[in-house]
């Protein structure tokens, strides 16, 4: 992972192929794609802290795991520090960097990570558990006041499918293990978890159940906190073991509790989750509908019909004119949106600026699909919508895992962009849009800067859906992080006062935990303090995320 932005070093988005984008992000936020771009900082301009890892606690750490684990490079702690949130990348970037790991251990094993954990709570130090690195909610810096010793402890090296139970369809798995190292294991046996972030080649499955993820197969396969069906967890002087069973009801769910604690309940280092044989047919289906509104509504019909699609998705028609301007001059959208198909569409008396575009994804054998492509075919018909087949869908599908390196790109180029997502029920769901896009846009006026915002709805529930918007402006003079807090609080405000809640799959950390109050009430705040402070009295593990 790159320590100034995502993926992979020599991997970057670009604009080249893409004619149509220049011109619409110069219209959309006035930033010129075509200007000289502003590269981040080398990483030796960086102005690192100098760890403070006593000579003890060094001794100790090496003791467990031998000397070669136990790493203070100033390479290793900066990438330790952060995520991946915009705030993350600003700061990176201007090299402040505050209060930074002293030291990043790599245990083997569940009996090293005991050890460890004894070692820096004899210490009084903090552990902050580190699976990828991807999260967007601040979750994994120490407080910049921190004067105890930070350690991050990475859990790179416990990348392992330990067992799978076929008759159960459970396995096993180390909490460590990346997207990647998971599915390539489970698929060289015909099993797949289906869990598939946007993020999924960088997060991993500690972090996932850290930070209850959703994916982008939600829809079929659960969010997260639906696959994991037991726990291990090691925490201050004891191990918390859950069972694997379909359902229990032992009293409040221990395992709902370590679901999203962020670190701040113990280090995860293994769980066991629900896998499905890999489907033997897999498409992603493309739709137009005429507007937002009638789009929505199709989702809605989709989620109380007998249709289980594994993918409900539709852009708003700003997302939809964003997604038309990435296209490539000669492939995907350019060709299924051909003159014919828009001579139809006009026919039909649609005003194309207010048109959205939809994916539908469905898994499972021939006839299975079949019959649910069926069922949907009728809804999209039955809300105005129109069938555009697999083309845009396969598209999608490719190039899912490459949109991220977007962000940094426009970074170079003076714009911020980040995302807010929410859940809400679907009586809620228009008022909820609605007053986010009016609040983004008094927030761009109170700046003075041309900003956009687009949604999609991106999972669908029985009783409510996931909105998740995608915010972008040129920055002005002055500080860019009090810019963006400008917008983003407006956003996140929105949520709150529109019967939303804060965050549907991106997490708390310190990025949303002062609506904390608002989303779970005082007296569950309360709650989940009371608990991180029975599980760590010393405050030890990953402070002040979540809830002070
Ligand atoms: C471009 C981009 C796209 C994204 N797309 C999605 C998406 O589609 N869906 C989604 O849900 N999220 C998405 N995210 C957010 C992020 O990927 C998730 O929050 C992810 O679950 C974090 O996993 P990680 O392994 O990177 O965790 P990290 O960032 O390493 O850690 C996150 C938190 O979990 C804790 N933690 C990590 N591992 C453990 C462990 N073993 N035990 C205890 N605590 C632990 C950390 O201490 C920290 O508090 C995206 C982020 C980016 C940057």
């Amino acid at each position: 992972m790159k320590w100034w932005g995502w993926g992979v070093d020599g991997v970057a988005f670009s604009h080249d192929d893409k004619p149509s984008l220049a011109p619409f992000v110069q219209k959309v936020i006035d930033v010129d794609l075509n200007a000289p771009a502003v590269a981040p900082l080398a990483f030796e301009e960086l102005d690192v802290p100098a760890s403070q890892l006593s000579e003890d606690l060094e001794k100790a750490l090496s003791g467990v795991l031998g000397a070669e684990y136990v790493v203070s490079t100033d390479l290793d702690r900066v990438v330790h520090a952060f995520g991946k949130s915009l705030r993350d990348l600003v700061r990176i970037r201007a090299s402040d960097l505050r209060r930074i790991p002293d030291v990043v251990v790599y245990p083997a094993n569940e009996e090293q990570i005991v050890a460890v954990l004894d070692a820096v709570v004899a210490a009084d130090a903090v552990l902050i558990p580190f699976g990828g690195g991807s999260n967007i909610a601040g979750s994994l810096e120490a407080p910049a006041d921190e004067t105890r010793q930070v350690v991050s402890l990475d859990l790179g090296r416990l990348n392992k499918v330990l067992a799978i139970d076929e008759e159960s369809g459970l396995a096993q798995i180390q909490a460590g293990a990346l997207g990647p190292d998971l599915e390539q294991q489970l698929g060289e046996r015909g099993w797949t978890l289906g869990h598939f972030p946007d993020s999924f080649t960088h997060s991993s499955l500690g972090g996932w159940i850290a930070t209850r993820s959703s994916g982008m197969q939600s829809d079929k396969y659960g969010d997260i906190a639906d696959i994991t069906k037991a726990l291990r967890v090691v925490q201050p002087g004891r191990t918390l073991a859950t069972r694997a069973v379909p359902v229990t009801s032992t009293g409040p769910s221990v395992r709902e509790m370590i679901l999203g604690s962020e670190g701040r309940l113990g280090v995860i280092t293994e769980a066991t989750v629900q896998v499905h044989r890999k489907p033997a047919k897999r498409v992603v289906l493309g739709y137009f509908f005429p507007d937002w509104k009638r789009g929505v509504a199709a989702m809605r019909a989709i989620s109380a019909s007998d249709a289980t699609p594994s993918i409900t998705r539709i852009s708003d028609a700003r997302e939809t004119a964003f997604s038309f301007a990435t296209r490539k001059s000669s492939k995907g959208f350019s060709k299924f949106m051909s003159s014919a198909l828009i001579a139809v569409l006009k026919k039909r008396g649609w005003d194309l600026d207010q048109m959205c575009l939809s994916f539908i994804g469905y898994e499972g054998s021939e006839e299975h699909v079949a019959r649910q492509r069926k069922l949907v075919k009728k809804i999209v018909s039955d809300h105005g919508g129109i069938g555009v087949g697999e083309g845009p869908g396969a598209l999608y599908d490719q190039k899912k895992f490459d949109t991220p390196y977007i962000r940094d790109f426009l970074l170079d180029r003076g714009a911020l962009a980040d995302v807010s997502e929410t859940s809400a029920a679907w009586s809620k769901l228009m008022p909820l849009y609605d007053t986010t896009v009016e609040r983004a846009n008094k927030a761009f006026a109170q700046l003075g800067v041309k900003g956009y915002i687009m949604c999609h709805l991106s999972h669908s529930y029985h009783s409510g859906a996931c909105l998740y918007f995608t915010f972008a402006f040129k920055a002005g003079e002055g500080d860019p992080i009090a810019q963006y807090d400008v917008v983003k609080s407006a956003v996140q405000q929105s949520f709150i006062d529109s019967a939303g809640t804060l965050s549907h799959h991106h997490a708390v950390g310190t990025e949303h935990s002062r609506w904390m109050g608002d989303d779970i009430s005082e007296a569950g705040v309360q709650m989940v303090s009371g608990i991180f402070s029975v599980v760590d009295p010393g405050r030890n593990l990953n402070p002040g995320k979540i809830v002070d």
